[in-house]
């Protein structure tokens, strides 16, 4: 609005007034002011004095100014009011960008362990990652120690509990030379790791597609002549993968003088002209084993029985300065050239070792064992996955390990 609009405003009319005025009759009313404010006051007597400009009595001044001191205060109020309504904090939606560069909330996504990590429990009848909590590690059954590449190697590696002679089912067989207990562990199977398919019946594949053939003597051990069972009342091992590697254990006791007997799968046990309907009938002869010996005698008894906490003196890579031992005589070298206890010969000065008995990392004072074992967070686990997909091929056709095999 423009000044004269203003003061005539001001001035001559009530608010009432001049917002019910049209705009045509304030322009008049403005032109009529300018004409006449701007007219030399010598001259101004004889103009005609408008009537607007002359009902300006003292009530009147009284009563506009008390509307433009309203008027002021209103428009004031205008600059201090805020534009909209103040919302409480929790209405006010938050900009997303900014949410998205808050601090990452405090939680972790636990990555689920690989296939071959789990292990089933016969006992308490769960999967378990690692070991059953409950029933702890299986018990291993050691390979004679042998060297790639020697001639007959794969009989040469047989625990003294068994014998290779001949089977009624095929060939040769591996037979218990004792009773075994439930729950022990062989292997793993060992051959040549490669990516083909071959025809000789001896590869079992694992869980990433490679494949192990035993087929060579030299470069493979005892479970190569390990047959398959025709019924499931006469198979008394399993075949499993832990850790990429592939193992057997027992599943029930075994008699003296009884054949191990794994199942090669539903493929090629089919192949081999075991059905899976006959394989599964209870009409089937019954295999009986009433092997029933502790724990503690059989440990007493026999030398192939390896304790855990001993495996490590038996059955790794030691080195021959500090006693540190290895899964695989590489890595013992490796770690033998910058041994610092070298140039000491540490180790030549002790007879005896500790291992740890959850990493199996040997030492040669007690007390470094002990409290070793204190801080030691890798418990040495057996994985078994019974579930298992791991396949045994023959002639470019693969079997699954069947999983009926878990509900034994
Ligand atoms: C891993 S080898 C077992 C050892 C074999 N008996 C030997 O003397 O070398 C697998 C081969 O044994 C034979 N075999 C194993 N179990 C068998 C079964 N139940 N019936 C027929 N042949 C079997 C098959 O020829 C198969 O290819």
């Amino acid at each position: 609005m423009s000044v004269v609009f203003e003061q005539v405003r001001d001035k001559y009319f009530s608010d009432d007034e001049w917002e019910k005025m049209p705009d045509a009759e304030k322009n008049r009313h403005k032109l009529m002011y300018e004409n006449y404010t701007n007219c030399d006051e010598e001259y101004r007597f004889l103009m005609p004095v408008p009537e607007f400009l002359k009902n300006k009595t003292p009530e009147f001044a009284a009563k506009k100014r008390r509307e433009r001191e309203k008027r002021r205060v209103d428009d004031s109020d205008v600059f201090r009011k805020p534009l909209f309504s103040v919302k409480s904090f929790e209405e006010i939606r938050k900009n997303p960008i900014r949410r998205a560069k808050l601090k990452p909330v405090n939680f972790e996504e636990v990555p689920e362990p690989n296939d071959d990590r789990y292990v089933f429990c016969d006992k308490c009848d769960t999967d378990n990652v690692d070991f059953c909590k409950k029933c702890g590690v299986l018990r291993l059954i050691i390979d004679k120690k042998v060297a790639m590449g020697v001639e007959d190697r794969a009989k040469k590696t047989l625990p003294s509990c068994m014998e290779i002679r001949d089977s009624p089912i095929h060939n040769l067989g591996v037979f218990a030379k004792e009773d075994l207990e439930n729950n022990l562990q062989m292997g793993p199977y060992e051959g040549l790791v490669t990516d083909k398919d071959n025809a000789e019946g001896y590869s079992w594949k694992l869980n990433k597609g490679t494949l192990v053939n035993g087929m060579d003597e030299k470069n493979s051990n005892w479970l190569r002549y390990v047959n398959c069972a025709r019924h499931v009342n006469e198979q008394n091992i399993i075949a499993f993968q832990y850790r990429g590697k592939l193992y057997y254990r027992t599943f029930r006791n075994i008699k003296k003088g009884e054949e191990l007997l794994v199942y090669y799968g539903l493929k090629f046990a089919t192949e081999l002209g075991i059905k899976e309907k006959n394989y599964f009938d209870a009409n089937q002869n019954i295999v009986e084993s009433n092997t029933k010996k502790t724990i503690k005698e059989i440990e007493n008894k026999i030398d192939y029985l390896i304790p855990r906490e001993e495996k490590a003196i038996l059955d790794f890579y030691k080195c021959k300065y500090c006693f540190w031992c290895f899964t695989t005589e590489d890595f013992k070298l490796i770690h033998m050239k910058r041994c610092k206890s070298r140039n000491n010969k540490v180790g030549e000065n002790f007879d005896c070792v500790y291992s740890c008995k959850h990493c199996l990392i040997q030492f040669f004072k007690k007390e470094l064992c002990s409290s070793h074992e204190k801080k030691c967070l890798k418990p040495r686990v057996r994985v078994e996955k019974e579930n298992m997909k791991i396949m045994f091929i023959k002639r470019m056709n693969r079997s699954n390990l069947n999983a009926k095999n878990v509900n034994l």
